[in-house]
């Protein structure tokens, strides 16, 4: 590599180098400060591939006599260009550039509107000498350095430089970040808080392109999710790419430029942005948008580290994306889900969906009537058994959807209990749950109720079956199946294939989606446990969550400020798990019934368009109860790496009248949502004592945990998922992802099962793990 330090001598050497054999060859110039790595690597390479010569100019810093390269670097900085296969490295000093008689400096006439960097005229002249004194065919850009390779695109087309000029993207690390010679300098701190720069260009990319357009509420919320990371804005903006003016809705390309300053955050401290969220616990104005009452439950976001700029910003995303109109769309019975082409109107089972179709509103009340009768019946002792005894256990089989919901609200309810009947639910394949209830039974008191949508669900058709030969070995009673065996489902003629009596199905619709189906027949434990009344409680507070979100604005909107808060904590603060802690040993099973609910809906990668999402969907919902989750995860949670957002969930009243224990049920709740806020500062020489804190909590409270309560509290969520996805542009309405490991036990269980002439299809190491089992199995 030639390596030239004046004009003069660049002009000599270039001269050979650019007319060899008579013949002209095309110059690439790449102009840069020095101090290299990968990122110039790939701009040099594609100078190499444009151009038979490479010349690389480091322009010096103003007054850098002697430095022609970027100091002690310059061995490192020359053989890395030699790497690179440059031919001509041009390094002059800057009085090379500019002697002492230098007079003139060329500037821009009408700045551009973009005040993101100021290019100058300093560098301007410069770029302008290098390109005299090269004289390239082509200038090769890195799109990192965006504004600066624009204004130089300016200069070239307004002066009439004879240089062709293009730029290649960003070379980014795995998670997203730049390489540049700033990211390779910083503290590990420093490093991993500059991710989610990347993550909300994209945010705000994909915001764009699925049609948000109020550019300055994006920026805002941009600037305050890196704010809230700690990262010290230099500038954020949505610019078009044309003319680096601010973007409008004339624009066609949009370029969105965000900087960082790095060194001395001051970490969330900056009063006119975000503070930490132990300082906004004592605004009095909070509690006006944060705190809100809806059927018998408190909802207070007033833990979330959000303020009134935040919240803005996020209003006016859920505008951009349509949310509410979306959410019109399904209640009025729209096929939402498109990819099965299905309208999404569980709340219809409720009569919260009034703008339904009259026909499924009166196929819905005629089904609820026959469930009413069922449980009257039941619970009468009108119906018995087939030897004249009286039902005194339930087997509820079911799986998902048609499982999840109803034995939550089961065991929730337990204190609101009308009878005796004993309530048991078989979900698993595992023999273990099926044979344990089976020998907790007499098949003579015993009615089965199979929940299946499909009727083809493999865990609910094997345990099914086993359950009607348990009762036919016992019985021998055909007609028996009768009195014992009733079901819920889309596909009748599958349930009669079965054996089941025409009397004893209840129909579901492909308008319900499973895990959004306890509201119906699938429901039908829960009737049997809490009563007509209870029941009819129950779907009332689904039915004025309902109407709430169909009619309440958006910033006093509780399923939709869930959902907000929501994507602000994963989409911008970057919280990769939910966990939802329920202060009450009732509501045990709350967070696996919502992993079903958020993770089935919204755990997807595709947009509704089918492309790729670039953001975060559905992060990892976990949970359980407190004070016992405190002795066990919550460790994690305070002093963790993980970010993570949580809800807690309580219930107000004493239902057990043990005054000590709720009270300090509730305070625990309180205090552990109180240090997730506010974390702790320990001495300096304690740093094993330090609490982050700012984490972002919901405390939910419930007046009682009483149907009207919970059906409420479950509709919450449930249309929370719906506008996360509206957010997110999924379908949260399909599920096709659980299908392919369905597939591919088929084949295996073929040969666990003895079955011959079958070939083996698996891999080698699923081979391996099959033969060995064949050998251990009995
Ligand atoms: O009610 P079905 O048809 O038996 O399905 C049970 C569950 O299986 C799934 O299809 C997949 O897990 C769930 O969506 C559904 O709730």
């Amino acid at each position: 590599m030639i390596i030239a330090r004046t004009a003069t001598h660049l002009a000599s050497e270039l001269d050979a180098l650019r007319f060899k054999n008579g013949a002209q060859r095309c110059v690439s110039l790449v102009t840069t400060r020095g101090g290299f790595h990968d990122g110039h690597g790939t701009v040099i390479n594609a100078a190499d591939t444009v151009s038979d010569i490479v010349v690389v100019a480091v322009a010096p810093e103003p007054n850098q006599k002697n430095g022609n390269l970027v100091t002690a670097s310059e061995f490192q900085d020359i053989s890395f260009l030699e790497n690179h296969h440059v031919d001509l490295l041009y390094a002059p000093a800057d009085d090379e550039l500019f002697p002492h008689s230098f007079e003139f400096m060329i500037g821009v006439a009408q700045p551009h509107a973009c005040d993101v960097v100021d290019v100058g005229a300093y560098r301007l002249t410069q770029h302008l000498k290098l390109i005299n004194a090269v004289l390239p065919n082509i200038m090769v850009w890195g799109e990192k350095n965006f504004v600066e390779f624009h204004s130089v695109r300016q200069m070239i087309n307004n002066l009439d430089i004879r240089t062709q000029i293009q730029c290649v993207p960003t070379l980014r690390h795995a998670d997203g970040v730049a390489v540049s010679s700033a990211a390779e300098n910083m503290t590990a701190a420093e490093r991993a808080n500059l991710p989610i720069l990347y993550e909300t260009l994209n945010n705000v990319a994909h915001a764009i392109r699925t049609g948000a357009r109020t550019f300055s509420n994006l920026e805002k919320t941009a600037r305050l999710a890196l704010r809230g990371a700690g990262l010290q804005i230099q500038y954020f903006k949505i610019l078009d790419e044309e003319n680096l003016g601010a973007a409008s809705e004339k624009t066609t390309t949009y370029r969105i430029l965000g900087g960082v300053k790095l060194g001395n955050i001051p970490n969330l401290t900056d009063p006119l942005t975000q503070q930490p969220l132990k300082s906004l616990l004592n605004d009095k104005q909070r509690a006006q948008r944060l705190q809100h009452q809806l059927a018998g439950i408190w909802f207070d976001f007033s833990k979330q580290w959000v303020d009134g700029v935040v919240l803005d910003g996020l209003t006016a995303l859920a505008h951009d994306r349509n949310v509410m109109s979306q959410a019109k769309a399904m209640l009025a019975g729209e096929a939402i889900n498109l990819s099965e082409n299905r309208a999404v109107l569980h709340s219809a089972l409720r009569g919260g969906a009034p703008a339904a179709d009259k026909d499924m509103q009166d196929q819905v009340n005629k089904t609820l009537s026959r469930m009413f009768k069922l449980e009257a019946d039941i619970t009468s002792g009108r119906w018995r058994g087939y030897t004249g005894k009286v039902i005194t256990d339930i087997v509820h089989i079911g799986i998902g959807g048609s499982h999840l919901g109803p034995e939550l609200v089961v065991n929730a309810l337990v204190d609101h209990k009308t009878n005796s009947l004993r309530i048991h639910f078989v979900a698993n394949i595992d023999a273990a749950e099926l044979t344990r209830t089976l020998a907790l039974c007499q098949p003579e008191t015993t009615l089965f109720i199979i929940a299946s949508k499909s009727f083809g669900t493999l865990e609910t058709q094997v345990n099914a079956k086993s359950a009607r030969s348990w009762f036919l070995e016992r019985t021998g009673s055909l007609e028996g199946i009768a009195k014992h065996f009733v079901a819920i489902t889309t596909n009748l003629s599958a349930a009669k294939a079965f054996g089941l009596d025409e009397a004893n199905l209840f129909p579901l619709w492909d308008w319900v989606g499973g895990r959004f189906s306890l509201w119906s027949a699938v429901g039908l434990p829960i009737l049997m446990s809490i009563g007509k009344q209870g029941f009819e409680a129950f779907l009332a507070g689904a039915k004025e969550v309902d109407t709430h979100f169909a009619t309440a604005p958006a910033a006093a909107n509780v399923p939709l400020l869930s959902a907000l808060l929501a994507t602000w904590n994963y989409n911008f603060l970057g919280a990769r798990s939910l966990a939802v802690l329920a202060y009450d040993e009732r509501l045990k099973l709350l967070p696996d019934y919502l992993q079903q609910l958020e993770m089935e809906s919204n755990g997807k990668s595709v947009n509704r368009a089918g492309e790729r999402v670039d953001c975060a969907t559905m992060p990892i919902l976990w949970g359980g109860t407190g004070t016992k989750g405190q002795h066990a995860y919550h460790q994690m949670l305070h002093q963790g790496t993980h970010e993570f957002t949580a809800d807690f969930i309580i219930v107000a009243q004493d239902e057990h009248n043990y005054p000590e224990h709720h009270n300090w049920l509730l305070a625990n709740a309180l205090g552990q949502s109180q240090a997730m806020a506010i974390g702790h500062l320990p001495a300096e020489n304690e740093p094993h004592k330090a609490v982050a804190g700012n984490h972002s909590t919901t405390t939910i409270v419930l007046d009682a945990l009483a149907p009207r309560q919970l059906g409420a509290l479950l509709a919450t969520y449930e249309h929370k998922v719906f506008c996360q996805g509206a957010i997110w542009d999924i379908n949260s309405f399909d599920q096709w992802g659980v299908e392919l490991g369905k597939r591919l036990a088929e084949p295996i269980y073929a040969q666990l099962a003895g079955h011959t002439g079958q070939p083996a299809t698996q891999d080698l190491v699923t081979q391996h793990l099959l033969d060995h089992l064949k050998n251990k199995k009995r």
